[in-house]
């Protein structure tokens, strides 16, 4: 697998939506990846509680199953303790070998949080970051090392996944912000109706 071009995006996809599809199918293009491996989080220590992670990585499969270019990684899931971007990169480049281009696509809003996360700097050295527009946010590379991080614009889908979680649980449609297989899991696990079905982290 040497040599290839590999997108990776985290997330904690709790649940995945179209935001999060049209920014990876968007960079998989712009980059001309070989491949974006969607990396479900296992415990995302800044989110509070989320979603049983195999629920978040089912939903992550069934949202991505339809395009070739598109695959699940469970490295992160099945990872003990707090979720590290700098540990995601290190299981990747182990799985796609010294000579692949890695490119971890992040949006706006996280970029501009990105220098507290675990080794930053490290972390910004081990890939090359591709920093997405989002609605709502600034997108700027203003506080990062140079050229540490390309700056790409996507079209504009103004979804986030508390949106679709507040959505659900107010008995609001989701249909078309979500796939519509997530839309069907999120109904058959009845997800998001309460507060029972999230675990701490
Ligand atoms: N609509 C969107 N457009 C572009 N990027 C997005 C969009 N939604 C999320 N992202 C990016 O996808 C990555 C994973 O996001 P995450 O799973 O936390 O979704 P979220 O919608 O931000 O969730 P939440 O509302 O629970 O905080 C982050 O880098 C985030 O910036
Ligand atoms: O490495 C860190 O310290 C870190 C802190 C916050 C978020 N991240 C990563 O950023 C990605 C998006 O995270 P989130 O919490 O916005 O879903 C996901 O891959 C997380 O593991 C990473």
């Amino acid at each position: 697998m040497a040599g290839r071009r590999i997108g990776i995006m985290g997330g904690t996809f709790d649940p995945i939506h179209h935001g999060h599809l049209v920014a990876a199918s968007e960079v998989q293009a712009r980059f001309d990846l070989d491949e974006v491996v969607f990396v479900p989080t296992g415990s995302p220590y800044e989110k509070g509680r989320v979603s049983p992670a195999e629920d978040r990585y089912l939903m992550t499969v069934i949202a991505t199953a339809s395009n070739p270019r598109f695959h699940v990684s469970r490295a992160d899931i099945d990872r003990d303790g707090p979720t590290y971007t700098i540990d995601t990169l290190r299981d990747m480049r182990a799985v796609f070998g010294a000579d692949a281009s890695l490119f971890f696509i992040t949006g706006a809003d996280a970029l501009n949080r990105i220098l507290s996360w675990k080794d930053a700097l490290e972390m910004l050295a081990a890939a090359h970051f591709v920093g997405v527009t989002r609605p709502g946010f600034e997108l700027t590379d203003d506080h990062l090392p140079d050229h540490s991080v390309t700056l790409v614009e996507v079209p504009a889908m103004a979804i986030s996944s508390t949106a679709c979680r507040d959505r659900v649980a107010a008995g609001e449609p989701v249909w078309y912000l979500v796939p519509d297989g997530v839309v069907q899991y999120i109904n058959k696990r009845g997800l998001y109706r309460g507060s029972g079905n999230v675990t701490p982290v």
